[in-house]
């Protein structure tokens, strides 16, 4: 008998544009979301979008109730859930970057209540995902989060954010390449399950980012549209996955490892973009296609060496050869990449 059976949850409504954060209480009603309101925030977005989204429940007769967060850890989510007891909140809105999107979404799977995610900048492609990453000592948790019934994306708030943070989400997305590469490498040699509708997804939209590289300019609002729209379709690939894999693979094992080791970590995407390269050229060698990987990065302005990472090249090295200790996720890091191949690997491709 034919018994398997799955469960792909996906956002209701996705609300792209300019000036729609103010329809924010809109697309909750339209979901039928009810009770108080409980926005996540960390400050900077608080600032740009936050206060915004919580005045307007404010102006509709709900009683909005408001949490800070600064860090992604199991703390905050922590602190969230109690804050969302005490106010006996109905539902969970996210604003902002990675951090606090994926504190509101851990919170609100525990809590067992609806979740809204308002990306106030195009940085990471966790904005619709039913995933949430955090770090907890030596090792990194992709931990199943409750998906967004709606997302709500600004273009005009997203396009006024620093443009570093659109350039992350771009490598975040170019590094969709290196993490299938990694997720049919680990199907093949220890027979992970590969799903191929969520891995040609996944290289899709990393392939139609690419070409449209050259409309993704600073200062442009329609880059800021092109690349939401890349980071919906990514975090769709990994909902139908179930996993992050779509999406991370050991150029991700090497970003969170700098998150853990560097003293002033980069930005998450473009660590997994410089990982890229490296774990591109370990799939495809010295004449493979890491050229590409790089050549998209550089053509969007995304760093590609340690150096513009502001990372020092043994911390890079150190990262690459101990990578594969932060999770069990098979990668083309094996069981390590010793330190004559990592420095190789990082010199060939002008990392380092
Ligand atoms: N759950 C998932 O599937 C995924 C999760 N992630 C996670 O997301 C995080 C990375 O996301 P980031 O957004 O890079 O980090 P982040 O949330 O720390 O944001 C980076 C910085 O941008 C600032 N910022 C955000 N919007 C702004 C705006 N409009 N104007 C000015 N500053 C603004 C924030 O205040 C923060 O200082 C990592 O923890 C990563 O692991 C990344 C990809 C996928
Ligand atoms: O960043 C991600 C996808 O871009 C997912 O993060 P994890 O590596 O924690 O699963
Ligand atoms: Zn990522």
């Amino acid at each position: 008998m034919f018994d398997k059976a799955t469960w792909i949850r996906l956002p209701r409504n996705v609300v792209v544009g300019h000036g729609v954060i103010g329809q924010t209480v809109d697309a909750v009603e339209d979901v039928h979301l009810s009770g108080r309101p409980l926005v996540v925030s960390s400050p900077t977005p608080h600032e740009v979008a936050g206060e915004r989204v919580f005045a307007q429940f404010e102006e509709r007769g709900q009683d909005p109730a408001e949490v800070i967060v600064e860090t992604a850890s199991f703390g905050a989510v922590e602190r969230v859930i109690e804050t969302a007891e005490e106010v006996d909140a109905g539902f969970l809105l996210g604003v902002g970057g990675g951090k606090a999107i994926d504190i509101a979404k851990m919170a609100a799977e525990d809590l067992d209540l609806g979740f809204v995610s308002v990306p106030t900048a195009a940085s990471h492609d966790g904005i619709v995902s039913g995933r949430g990453s955090v770090p907890e000592g030596d090792t990194r948790h992709s931990v199943a989060s409750e998906p967004p019934l709606a997302v709500v994306a600004d273009t005009e708030i997203i396009a006024d954010a620093p443009w570093e943070l659109t350039t992350a989400g771009c490598a975040d997305i170019i590094s969709n390449f290196t993490a299938v590469r990694d997720w049919q490498l680990a199907n093949r040699l220890k027979n992970v399950e590969y799903h191929e509708y969520a891995g040609t997804l996944s290289q899709m939209t990393a392939e139609m980012l690419v070409e449209n590289a050259g409309s993704i300019k600073q200062g442009l609002e329609e880059s800021a549209w092109i690349v939401v729209k890349a980071l919906v379709s990514s975090g769709v690939a990994m909902s139908i996955a179930d996993s992050s894999r779509p999406a991370s693979g050991a150029e991700h094992l090497f970003s969170h490892q700098l998150d853990r080791i560097a003293p002033e970590p980069a930005l998450h995407g473009h660590q997994v973009g410089v990982g890229a390269i490296m774990t591109e050229y370990l799939h495809t060698g010295a004449k493979g296609q890491w050229h590409d990987v790089h050549d998209a990065l550089e053509a969007i302005g995304a760093p590609t060496t340690a150096d513009d990472l502001g990372i020092a090249e043994d911390t890079v090295i150190e990262a690459l050869t101990t990578a594969h200790q932060i999770r069990d996720r098979y990668t083309i890091l094996g069981d390590g990449v010793n330190e004559p191949a990592a420095i190789e690997a990082a010199t060939v491709t002008g990392v380092i």
